[in-house]
């Protein structure tokens, strides 16, 4: 049986940088000097200080990956950006946006987080700066056909504030109506069409709808990074009717951290595992031991790890099919040098209630009845020291049952300490879900050098795989810059 009284650490830290052959989302690595990179990098890339996403602080630190003489950036996915097309490219002409302004909102319809709709903006910004006409495309929910409380009206009051300019919105998506505000669009105007999904072939991705979408268009910009793994019309179908078909600012920055920060990282490099199952992170934490030097294990998916060492983890969460899964990865671990630390203590309750009695206790000894719902102090400081020697941290779900208050504390210990190494010049990137809903609850969603803007296009990346949303862009001419 395990020790339970220290860390279950596997091995000294590994030096050398992965490969990046294991890379599918075709990263562009292209060689930079040490310095010269960053301001040309960004101002290609369109960022800038006033981005009301993209502030000074991520703006700073972006395309700087690695270190020394071997450092190297990712300057694009090797997909053309919006950030090459310039005045000449778009002045008069119209292009069709894809974004993922898929938003929560109230039950009187109010936005009730506009993170999705401000990181759109830069590239709505640079087409209609440039004299562009802006169709802007996305899905809100999953309708069956067309549902009103799933319009995109509600975003036009915020979309035109952020914009400075009215949007102008169509009931439609494709169609007479749609054609007829297009032709009175001026240059620099904005067009945003009805929910693309109230048309089953938009997820069906059937060609003659795609074909329908295109026919309004000059060209095509995919700035919906949330949506990128889904191969629907408006995402992946219509760039077969449309070129050139490339990349908007945002789906760019998130490959550009998903993929390049985390397959060439400055290291030590750490990653952060947490969330419910273990099964629901097998793909993450395969692909992350192949990149990381340290893994850091949290959430329900922990006591699938403590039984498979014969722990007793009482009512815990706990996946019994996956205990030799939990026992190959740990093994994995050790093989490949990185130092796996799993959770010395424990917070458990006596019930899954926000109002459960609580204590903390040696992962070893959860006595019967009780559930573990998040790391207990010890572990936070664990982690806290082994965070402390990093320079690129990645973290995907949360390490309790954060929803309830009195088991958010280990969650909330961890998004202060990124916070506080962000400050440090640690690359933090938060990767997608739950993490990014306790990072903005502690307040400290801005100073992360990257937070992503999907949930399961996020997960995927990480898991190495192709999105199709990016795949169907075309291949960038690369630029040493
Ligand atoms: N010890 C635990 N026992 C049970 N549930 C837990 C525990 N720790 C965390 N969770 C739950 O895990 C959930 C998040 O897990 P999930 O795997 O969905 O993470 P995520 O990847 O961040 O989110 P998403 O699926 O939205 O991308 C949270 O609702 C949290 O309450
Ligand atoms: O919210 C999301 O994850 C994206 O907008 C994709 O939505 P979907 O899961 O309904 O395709």
């Amino acid at each position: 049986m395990a020790s339970a009284a220290a860390p279950t650490t596997f091995s000294l830290l590994k030096t050398t940088a992965s490969s990046s052959s294991t890379i599918r989302a075709r990263a562009s690595l292209l060689p930079v000097s040490s310095t010269g990179l960053r301001s040309t990098g960004l101002r290609r890339l369109g960022f800038s200080a006033a981005d009301p996403v993209f502030g000074h602080h991520v703006a700073s630190k972006i395309h700087s990956f690695g270190s020394g003489k071997a450092s190297r950036a990712v300057v694009s996915m090797a997909k053309k950006s919006v950030g090459d097309l310039t005045a000449a490219d778009l002045k008069g002409k119209k292009v069709f946006v894809r974004a993922d302004l898929n938003v929560p909102l109230d039950d009187n319809q109010k936005i009730t987080d506009d993170t999705r709709v401000r990181a759109a903006i830069p590239t709505i910004k640079h087409l209609i700066q440039n004299g562009a006409k802006v169709i802007l495309s996305s899905h809100l929910g999953r309708p069956k056909g067309v549902t009103p409380k799933f319009s995109l009206a509600p975003l036009v009051p915020r979309l035109s504030e952020l914009l400075g300019i009215q949007v102008v919105k169509a009931d439609d998506c494709i169609g007479p109506e749609v054609e007829k505000l297009l032709a009175s669009l001026p240059e620099g105007g904005v067009l945003l069409l009805e929910n693309v999904r109230f048309y089953k072939e938009e997820e069906k991705n059937e060609p003659e709808f795609a074909k329908k979408l295109a026919s309004l268009a000059d060209l095509y910009v995919n700035d919906a990074f949330g949506t990128a793994h889904r191969a629907h019309a408006s995402t992946e179908g219509v760039t077969k009717f449309l070129k050139p078909s490339v990349a908007g600012f945002l789906l760019q920055k998130e490959l550009d951290y998903l993929v390049g920060a985390v397959s060439n990282p400055k290291r030590p490099f750490a990653a952060i595992v947490g969330g419910s199952k273990v099964s629901s992170k097998i793909g993450v934490i395969e692909s992350l031991l192949e990149k990381c030097d340290i893994l850091l294990l949290g959430g329900g998916m922990i006591f699938t790890f403590y039984k498979a060492q014969g722990l007793s983890v009482g009512s815990s969460l706990v996946e019994e099919d996956k205990l030799e899964l939990a026992t190959s990865l740990l093994e994995k671990a050790k093989s490949k040098g990185v130092s796996l630390l799993l959770p010395t203590d424990v917070i458990i309750a006596d019930k899954f209630a926000p109002d459960a009695n609580s204590k903390v206790v040696p992962a070893s000894a959860i006595p019967d009845g009780w559930m573990g719902l998040d790391i207990g102090p010890e572990s936070v400081k664990t982690f806290n020291d082994a965070l402390e020697t990093t320079k690129t941290v990645i973290w995907n779900g949360p390490m309790g049952v954060f929803e309830f208050d009195k088991f958010a504390v280990g969650t909330e210990a961890i998004a202060k300490k990124l916070a506080e190494l962000s400050g440090k010049g640690v690359t933090t990137i938060i990767g997608g879900g739950d993490s990014v809903a306790a990072v903005e609850k502690v307040g400290v969603a801005d100073v992360m050098s990257h937070i992503s803007t999907g949930g399961g296009a996020s997960l995927e990346l990480l898991e190495g795989k192709e999105l199709p949303g990016v795949l169907a862009l075309d291949e960038a001419t690369p630029v040493a810059v």
